[in-house]
């Protein structure tokens, strides 16, 4: 049975790292591809970032693959104009996908590639677990001549929701929350807090779990990354959160993610970078966070373990023979990315 995969390739560099995961993808299974408008390039032609068209296609697909949204271009501080990240969050939301996972595991090969100590970075396997469609993304703007605000607001339910992804994930890892906030200053994050609490005394009690500001997090991701196992947090925070967590795998250009959480309808998978205009159409982007992406797809989308497995394997393997794209102080090209993993593929 063929695989249908909604395909958005988005902006910047996002088609020169959506065509060779493709190609890779292709090696493994049968799957049909559809190409969409999305992002800045939905805008140029329909004035939209987010089509019905398209996010009826992403609804009807099994699974969806972004690669990213936004540029130069698009940016602009006039509220009434379209953005091409406007498009993401709507289809984040529309598709109900309020859990977006973002593992960090360092690949030993690539020790020397980070800006940290081998000593620090050995032994880090980390999931970051981003709540994705509420939060001060989601609330109310507002904008006249003199001032601006963006409200901040989460329901109960939704903080219950995530937090039972976490404790979920940790149960199949190695038993450890980590919940991250700003409960000394937002009323948001007392909640938040409170309702993590419940859950874990109602039906997780066995999940080691700790609290933790999000300041201080941000300075011990950098500086004792081992001792997280799933950290779980709101929406900015975790954006923030996962950028810095990049670090620790030597390139924003390696970090995969998933963004799930509706068991009747597809999930998204997609690099946690954006769409790098620095460095578009050159042929020199690193497609391995999208590649990994595509691993995600086939594990948590299409229930495709071993297919999964065998991405990320040949992505270590490619590593571990010396592959490096220029974010990662090389000189491969993206092509050249690509042939490497697939040689270690088959
Ligand atoms: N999921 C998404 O679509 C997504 C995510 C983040 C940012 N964005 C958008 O991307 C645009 C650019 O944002 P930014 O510059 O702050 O962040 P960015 O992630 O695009 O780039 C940050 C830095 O990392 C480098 N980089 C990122 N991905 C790389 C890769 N695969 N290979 C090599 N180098 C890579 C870039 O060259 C740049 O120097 C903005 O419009 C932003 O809104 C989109
Ligand atoms: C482009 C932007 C809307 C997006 C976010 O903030 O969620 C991105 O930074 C990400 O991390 O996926
Ligand atoms: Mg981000």
């Amino acid at each position: 049975m063929s695989h249908s995969i909604a395909v958005l390739p988005g902006d910047g560099i996002g088609p020169e790292i959506t065509a060779p995961t493709l190609e890779l993808l292709g090696e493994l299974g049968d799957f049909t591809f559809t190409e969409h408008p999305f992002g800045g390039a939905s805008i140029d032609v329909h004035g939209t970032a987010l089509t019905d068209e398209t996010l009826d296609a992403c609804k009807r697909s099994d699974a969806v693959l972004l690669a990213a949204v936004g540029g130069p271009k698009w940016d602009t501080t006039d509220p009434s104009k379209p953005r091409p990240e406007q498009g993401l969050l709507g289809l984040r939301k529309q598709l109900g996908l309020f859990a977006n996972l973002r593992p960090v595991r360092p690949v030993p090969a690539l020790y020397d590639a980070s800006a940290l100590k081998r000593e620090i970075l050995d032994g880090t396997d980390l999931l970051v677990v981003r709540e994705l469609t509420g939060g001060i993304y989601f609330g109310e703007k507002t904008r006249t001549a003199t001032d601006a605000s963006d409200l901040c607001h989460y329901t109960v339910a939704e903080v219950d929701r995530i937090a039972r992804v976490a404790f979920d994930a940790a149960r199949k890892r190695r038993n450890l929350v980590h919940s991250v906030d700003k409960a000394n200053v937002l009323e948001t994050s007392r909640q938040w807090r409170q309702v993590v609490h419940e859950v874990h005394g109602a039906d997780y009690a066995e999940v080691q779990l700790e609290d933790q500001l999000v300041d201080s997090c941000a300075m011990e991701l950098i500086a004792r990354p081992t001792q997280f196992d799933v950290i779980v947090t709101e929406n900015l925070f975790g954006d923030i959160l996962s950028d810095a967590a990049a670090m620790l795998s030597g390139s924003l250009g390696m970090l995969p993610s998933a963004s799930v959480g509706n068991p009747d309808g597809p999930g998204l998978f997609e690099p946690v970078h954006g769409s790098a205009p620095d460095i578009a159409g050159q042929g020199i982007a690193n497609p391995l966070a999208t590649f990994l992406s595509a691993a995600m797809l086939l594990r948590h989308g299409l229930g495709l373990e071993a297919e999964a497995t065998a991405i990320e394997a040949a992505v270590d393997g490619a590593l571990g023979d010396g592959l490096r794209t220029r974010d990662l102080g090389g000189t491969a090209t993206t092509a050249e990315a690509l042939d490497a993993v697939r040689r270690r593929l088959a």
